[in-house]
């Protein structure tokens, strides 16, 4: 069964390489990319073969679209007569809601949003899919079958969608803004680079792990850090005095409101 990702840059190369580690034949993808250098390094590190968006779409049986939402109205434009019923179009784009693309596309046609994130390229990946109003299960299956070899999928109704983008879909980013700031302020206080990164990035890890793990609630694990007058507690102090909890609160936000805005066509 062929899938063609149509845009494969970062997100769409995860997607691709993910197929690929799990043992999708090569010749059953297809890519397409609007960039001629972009194409050769696709070609020359996976093998894959690149083709143009109709003749992509014309050739798989499911289409996963991956530009960036402001390139999608023009995509779905050059595609559209070339989808068949009986194909699945799967969107990974933010803010794009099923709606907008089974308006774009022949009447029926099977859509399925999906949001994931770029741990996706180490199979650690969160993607929560929700279905467009011609999906029935099978649809839903393919594409849960399409995307776990890359980590954890999740079925949510589309109106979470927004807010699942601003936690999970960009949540990475946050954490990689978190890392950065520790290693820094190890690096200001005298450690070498490399130290500072290697504590903080194996902290990062084995916090993961033992939230993962043991199942425990946050808070429960921050008390058992936090020592009666100790080093955590005069840490935690700071970031209380600071609201660094209502400005994740705020950015989230501002990154759900962010996803609804794209969805209205503001670029
Ligand atoms: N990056 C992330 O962490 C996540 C991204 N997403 C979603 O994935 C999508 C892609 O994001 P991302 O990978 O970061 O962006 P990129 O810009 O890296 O990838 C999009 C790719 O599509 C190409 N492209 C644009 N228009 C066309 C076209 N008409 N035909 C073929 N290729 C085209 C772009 O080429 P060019 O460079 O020339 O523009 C680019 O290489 C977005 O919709 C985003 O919302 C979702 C979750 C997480
Ligand atoms: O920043 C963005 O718009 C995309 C969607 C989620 C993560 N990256």
């Amino acid at each position: 069964m062929t899938v063609a990702i149509l845009g494969a840059g970062v997100m769409g190369e995860a997607l691709l390489s993910g197929l690929v580690r799990a043992g999708k034949r090569v010749d059953e993808l297809l890519v397409t990319e609007r960039r001629p250098e972009r194409v050769r390094e696709l070609t020359d590190r996976y093998g894959v073969e690149a083709v143009d968006n109709p003749a992509a779409v014309k050739r798989a049986e499911t289409v996963v679209i991956v530009v960036k939402p402001q390139d999608m109205g023009s995509l779905l434009d050059e595609v559209a007569t070339s989808v068949r019923p009986g194909q699945l179009i799967v969107s990974l784009a933010a803010g794009i809601t099923t709606a907008f693309i089974e308006s774009r596309l022949p009447a029926g046609t099977a859509v399925v949003r999906v949001m994931p994130n770029t741990p996706a390229l180490v199979d650690e990946g969160m993607a929560a899919i929700s279905p467009g109003s011609h999906c029935d299960d099978a649809h839903l299956r393919e594409a849960e079958a399409l995307l776990k070899p890359t980590g954890k999928v999740i079925r949510v109704p589309e109106k979470q969608l927004d807010v699942v983008t601003a936690i999970s879909g960009s949540g990475p980013a946050y954490v990689f803004y978190v890392v950065e700031a520790m290693i820094e302020a190890g690096v200001h206080m005298g450690l070498p680079r490399v130290t500072a990164t290697e504590l903080v990035v194996q902290t990062l890890v084995g916090s993961a792990k033992l939230l993962r793990e043991t199942g425990e609630h946050p808070t429960v694990l921050r008390e058992g850090v936090t020592s009666p007058g100790g080093t955590t507690a005069a840490a935690l102090r700071l970031l209380e005095e600071g609201r660094v909890r209502a400005d994740f609160l705020g950015a989230i936000e501002a990154a759900r409101d962010r996803s609804r805005a794209l969805s209205s066509g503001q670029v």
